[in-house]
């Protein structure tokens, strides 16, 4: 009840901060800099922050909030939090610079160190994606919605295979078995490929290098939901809020749960 209530402002929410950014991306009124990590970050990622933060702020004001860009709080401050909200207000940053429209705002709500409701804006398509644990996922364009699912990947088709943009592609092709037909579909930003693998676009997609849980908190729940999962290394899953750090490790977004992943995949 308290999910499914929070999912429409949350909807709302997100449209409003992309829509803000689609009208900077368009206009080209933003500034760029780098950050510490050396990712870039401009006035339009802290635009839709603002945005998204008011919201939450009205919406929830006893739950706290994780964002790509505010300032992260100590572990000891944040670990024993029941939920709190975990946001990416531009997950793409780089291609928003590079003008290639492949960026995204992720919203998730994490609940006892799962997240339970997430939601994806795509700007430039105006598609929402979303989801809440035990309803299904979902894609919305204008009024039209329907339910997502994973791809019922068949041997001997060529196993579709999202990577970023800005990666190098000879470490994924090392890790995916000799022989097997591959078809790469490079897009930027790790919750538009995540998508992908969610309405069954693609079967899975390989993330090598950083990233941080802003970047998987919202499409971990739609991708469950639509009946895959995203396991680092070793096939394990990730985790939110337990370490001092944000950052991911390396890590596998897989459609169709059934498959011998292990077998088409070995990341490092
Ligand atoms: N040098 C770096 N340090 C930290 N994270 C990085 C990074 N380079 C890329 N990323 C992560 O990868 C995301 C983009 O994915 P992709 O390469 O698939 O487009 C970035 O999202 P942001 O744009 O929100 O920073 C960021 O989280
Ligand atoms: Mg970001």
């Amino acid at each position: 009840m308290f999910l499914s209530s929070l999912l429409e402002p949350i909807k709302t929410a997100a449209k409003e901060a992309g829509d803000r950014l689609w009208q900077l991306y368009q206009s080209g009124d933003y500034q760029q800099e780098t950050k510490d990590d050396q990712s870039p970050v401009t006035s339009a990622d802290l635009a839709a922050n603002d945005i998204i933060m008011q919201h939450l702020q009205v919406l929830t004001p006893t739950i706290p909030i994780i964002s790509e860009e505010v300032q992260l709080l100590p572990l000891a401050k944040r670990q024993h939090w029941p939920r709190y909200w975990l946001i990416d207000p531009m997950d793409g940053t780089q291609e928003f610079v590079a003008r290639s429209g492949d960026f995204a705002v992720s919203i998730a709500l994490v609940e006892h160190g799962w997240p339970a409701l997430g939601v994806i804006y795509w700007p430039k398509e105006q598609v929402l994606y979303y989801a809440t644990r035990g309803h299904g996922a979902f894609k919305q364009q204008g009024s039209k919605i329907r339910r997502i699912q994973v791809h019922q990947h068949q041997q001997p088709d060529p196993l579709r295979v999202a990577v970023s943009r800005r990666q190098a592609r000879e470490p994924i092709e090392q890790l995916l078995p000799h022989g097997q037909q591959v078809h790469y579909i490079p897009l930027g930003s790790c919750s538009l490929k995540s998508c992908l693998v969610a309405e069954g676009s693609a079967d899975c997609y390989v993330r090598l290098g950083p990233t941080g849980e802003w970047d998987t908190g919202a499409v971990h729940i739609i991708v469950e939901e639509a009946g895959g999962k995203i396991l680092d290394s070793s096939f394990a899953p990730l985790s939110y809020n337990q370490r001092e750090s944000l950052a991911n490790p390396n890590f596998v977004v897989m459609g169709q749960a059934d498959l011998p992943w292990p077998q088409l995949i070995q990341p490092q």
